[in-house]
C-alpha cells in the first residue's frame, strides 16, 4: 500500500488548554514519526511526498474566508507584537453574534474555532496545508487506479468544519479528499470515521448532501468530546436526509460491540454502493489511549482493516487521532495490513 507523508508536519506543535491547564498539545510530532517508522519497518509499501495544490482545493469544502483566516492568522497575531502561540479565548455562543466576522485577530480566533485545542503557531498553516496535500495526493493515487492508499496526515482534520477549526484540526483532510474524488468524476463517496471522537467536521460539511454518506463510530457525546454532536438522531437534512449515520458507543466499548456497530455501518455503505471510500483513521479507540475510553486491543485493528476490505472499494485511509505514541504505529499499520490481508 502506498503511503503519502510530509515532513512539514514538524513545523506544527503548539499548546492547548486542556482540563483548565495550558500544556503542550497532545497532538505531537512524535505521533506521525512513530507511524512512519512502523510503515517502513513492516514494508507496507512505498512512501511518497505530497504534490502541491492550490488552496482553492481546500475551499471546495471550507469557506474562502476561513482558508484566508488560517493563512493569515499568525501574521495578524504577531503584527500586534505577540510571539507566543495564538489560542481562541471567546466564542459566539448562544445569542452572541456569529454572523459578523470580527476584524481583530482575538475575535477572529473565536469566530473560526469551536474550542481551545487549536493553537496557531508560526508553522501551523504550512503544516496544515501540507497535511491536506497529503490527503489530496492519496486521493489522486486512487483516481489514477490504486486500490488503496494511506494519507499519513498530521495535523488531523475530522473536527474541522466549513468555517471552524477545533480538536487539533484545521483543514478537514478527509473531507477535502472526498470532495476531490467527486471532482475527479466519482458519483458517490462514503466517509467512514473510526476515530474515538465524533467527526463533527465531516458530518457538518456533508450533512445536506446525498453524494457523500458520512458514518461515524465514536464515544457517546453524552460524556465524550466533542459533546455537542454525534447523537444517533443526527441523520442528515434536506437532500442529505438518511445519508448521515452516527454510532455513539459507551465508555468501555471493546471489540465485540465495536465490531457489531462496524458491521452495521459497512452494511449501510454496501447498500449505498459508492465509487470510493475514505476512512478517517483514528486509533484513539485503543485500550491504553490517554484521552479516550474504548477498549480495543492492537489485534482488533487488524480485524477493523479486514472488515473494511470486505467492502471491496477503492479506499483512502486518512490519519486522524491516537495518542498512545508507543503503540500508535502498531495500531495504525495493523488496520492497513488487516485491510491488505482481508481484501
Ligand atoms: N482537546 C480535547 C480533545 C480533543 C480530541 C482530539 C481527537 O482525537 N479527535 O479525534
Ligand atoms: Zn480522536
Amino acid at each position: 500500500m502506498l503511503t503519502i507523508y510530509s515532513d512539514a508536519h514538524h513545523l506544527h506543535h503548539g499548546c492547548e488548554l486542556k482540563d483548565g491547564v495550558l500544556m503542550p498539545c497532545f497532538e505531537q510530532p512524535g505521533r506521525a514519526d512513530t507511524i512512519l517508522a512502523r510503515v517502513r519497518a513492516t514494508g507496507l509499501g512505498p512512501v511518497a511526498a505530497p504534490g502541491e495544490y492550490d488552496s482553492v482545493r481546500y475551499a471546495r469544502v471550507h469557506s474562502p474566508r476561513y482558508v484566508r483566516f488560517l493563512e493569515r492568522a499568525w501574521d495578524e497575531w504577531t503584527a500586534i507584537g505577540r510571539s507566543h502561540d495564538a489560542l481562541p479565548l471567546i466564542w459566539p455562543v448562544r445569542d452572541l453574534r456569529g454572523d459578523i466576522e470580527p476584524e481583530f485577530i482575538d475575535g477572529k480566533l473565536g469566530f473560526y474555532a469551536m474550542d481551545a485545542g487549536v493553537a496557531i503557531t508560526a508553522g501551523t498553516w504550512k503544516a496544515a496545508r501540507a497535511s491536506a496535500n497529503v490527503a489530496l495526493t492519496g486521493m489522486d493515487a486512487l483516481l489514477a487506479g490504486e486500490g488503496s492508499a494511506f494519507a499519513l496526515c498530521r495535523p488531523p482534520g475530522h473536527h474541522a468544519a466549513a468555517e471552524y477549526m477545533g480538536g487539533y484540526c484545521y483543514l478537514n483532510n478527509a473531507a477535502i479528499a472526498a470532495q476531490s474524488c467527486l471532482d475527479g468524476g466519482a458519483g458517490k463517496v462514503a466517509l467512514l470515521d473510526v476515530d474515538y471522537h465524533h467527526g463533527n467536521g465531516g458530518q457538518s460539511i456533508f450533512y445536506q448532501r446525498d453524494d457523500v454518506m458520512f458514518l461515524s463510530l465514536h464515544g457517546d457525546p453524552k460524556y465524550s468530546y466533542p459533546y455537542f454532536s454525534g447523537h444517533r438522531d443526527e441523520t442528515g437534512a434536506g437532500a442529505g436526509l438518511g445519508f448521515n449515520h452516527n454510532y455513539p458507543l459507551p465508555h468501555g466499548t471493546g471489540w465485540p460491540a465495536y465490531g457489531e456497530a462496524l458491521d452495521h455501518a459497512c452494511g449501510q455503505i454496501a447498500a449505498y454502493a459508492p465509487d470510493a471510500l475514505v476512512v478517517s483513521l483514528g486509533v484513539d479507540t485503543f485500550k491504553d489511549d490517554p484521552i479516550s475510553q474504548f477498549r480495543l486491543e492492537s489485534e482488533d485493528f487488524l480485524r477493523l482493516g479486514a472488515r473494511i476490505a470486505k467492502l471491496d472499494l477503492p479506499t483512502l485511509f486518512v490519519m486522524e487521532g491516537g495518542y498512545m505514541v508507543d503503540d500508535i504505529g502498531i495500531n495504525a499499520v495493523n488496520v492497513l495490513t488487516g485491510f491488505q490481508a482481508g481484501g
